[in-house]
C-alpha cells in the first residue's frame, strides 16, 4: 500500500525574511498533525557529506568482532558505542531487531558536572580506533542538530509559541546520532520492530536499499521509499506529550534487506537537555482544559523508554 508523505523543501528557514518561512512552517504543521512523518530537502547538509559518513561507517561496521567488542555499548554507562545484531528489540512482541548499531552523542568528560547529574544518558564517546572518525562524526552530528533546531524553530512557530522555545532548552542536549548496519537474511524480515522514537523529532537518513514502513492513522502500513538527499522527518513520544496529542508520534519499523543487500541508515534523534520541564503547551490546551499529562523532565522520559527496550539496562550493568 503507498501513501505519499509531503517533501516540504526547507530552505527558506534560513532566509532573514521571516515572510519566506510561512509556507514552511505551515506544511511542517499539517503535516505533524497528519501522519506525523514528513521528508525535507534543502536542510543544507551535502550528499557528499552523507557519502563521507556512510564511508566512514562501513569501515567500523567492517571491523573484527573482537575490535567492535572493544567500545560496546553494553560496558558503557551511558549508552555510547557498539551494539551487536539482536542487542535490541524495539517491538516487546516481536523477534529481535536484525541490525547492528553505533551511538554517539556529546562528548563529556566523566568530570562535568552534567555527567553528576545524569551518569546515565551523559560522559564520554566510545570511539573505533579509525583514523578521522571521530572529527567526522562530530561534524556530522553538529550539522544534524543545526537541522533539528531548524526545524523546531518552524515547529514553535507553528504551536504559537517564540522562535527559540525548544531551542533554549539545547545547552547539553541527550540528543544521539546513530549509524545502523541491516545485513541481508534469507527471507523478508523483521530488521527493526514496530515502535515509536522517544524524544521530540528523529532525522532519518536512509540509503537507497529501502525498507522503511509507516504505519498510517488508519491502521495500514505503507512504504517510506528512499528520496535523494532528504531527511525522513518523525514527531517523537516527548513531543507528543508535550503537545497534548496535537502533534503524534507515529509507529514505524524497518524490513531486512534480502539477498546480498546491505542497508545503512542513520537516525539522529533530536532531543534536548536532560532537565528539560516538559509540560503541556499553552496553545495545545483548549480553554479551561487541564493537562492529561504531569510535567516530567526530557531525560527522566528517556530513560523510562529506554529500559523498555534493552534488556541489557536492566540487568543492573
Ligand atoms: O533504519 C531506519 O530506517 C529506521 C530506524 C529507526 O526507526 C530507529 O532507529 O528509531
Ligand atoms: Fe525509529
Amino acid at each position: 500500500m503507498s501513501l505519499t508523505l509531503p517533501i516540504i523543501d526547507i530552505s527558506p528557514l534560513a532566509s532573514e525574511d521571516r515572510q519566506q518561512w510561512q509556507p514552511v512552517i505551515k506544511a511542517i504543521d499539517e503535516a505533524c498533525r497528519d501522519t506525523g512523518f514528513f521528508y525535507v530537502t534543502g536542510h543544507g547538509i551535502p550528499a557528499e557529506q552523507f557519502a563521507k559518513v556512510q564511508q566512514m561507517a562501513g569501515k567500523l561496521f567492517a571491523l573484527d568482532e573482537a575490535e567492535k567488542q572493544k567500545i560496546s555499548i553494553q560496558d558503557s554507562a551511558n549508552h555510547r558505542g557498539w551494539g551487536q545484531v539482536s542487542a535490541e528489540q524495539l517491538d516487546p512482541n516481536g523477534p529481535k531487531d536484525y541490525k547492528e548499531t553505533f551511538d554517539m552523542a556529546l562528548d563529556l568528560s566523566p568530570y562535568h558536572p552534567q555527567v553528576a547529574r545524569c551518569p546515565d544518558l551523559y560522559g564520554p564517546n566510545q570511539y573505533p580506533n579509525i583514523e578521522g572518525f571521530v572529527q567526522l562524526v562530530q561534524q556530522h552530528y553538529q550539522l544534524s542538530l543545526q537541522v533539528g533546531l531548524n526545524i523546531l524553530k518552524a515547529m514553535a512557530l507553528a504551536l504559537g509559541e517564540a522562535e527559540n522555545f525548544f531551542s533554549q532548552y539545547f545547552t547539553h542536549p541527550i540528543s544521539v546520532l546513530r549509524f545502523i548496519h541491516y545485513p541481508p537474511q534469507q527471507k523478508s524480515s523483521n530488521g527493526a520492530g514496530a515502535h515509536t522514537d522517544y524524544g521530540c523529532i528523529t532525522l532519518l537518513y536512509q540509503d537507497h536499499i529501502g525498507g522503511l514502513q509507516v504505519r498510517g492513522r488508519n491502521g495500514e502500513w505503507f512504504d517510506a521509499p528512499p528520496v535523494a538527499n532528504s531527511f525522513v522527518v518523525n514527531i517523537g513520544d516527548l513531543m507528543q506529550r508535550w503537545t497534548n496529542d496535537c502533534y503524534q508520534s507515529t509507529a514505524h519499523r524497518v524490513t531486512s534487506p534480502t539477498e546480498q543487500a546491505t542497508r545503512f541508515s542513520m537516525p539522529f534523534f533530536v532531543e534536548p537537555d536532560f532537565d528539560t520541564p516538559v509540560s503541556t503547551l499553552a496553545s495545545c490546551l483548549a480553554e479551561g482544559e487541564a493537562s492529561p499529562y504531569p510535567e516530567i523532565t526530557a531525560g527522566d522520559w528517556i530513560l523510562s523508554r529506554f529500559s523498555d527496550t534493552y534488556a541489557y539496562r536492566n540487568k543492573g550493568n
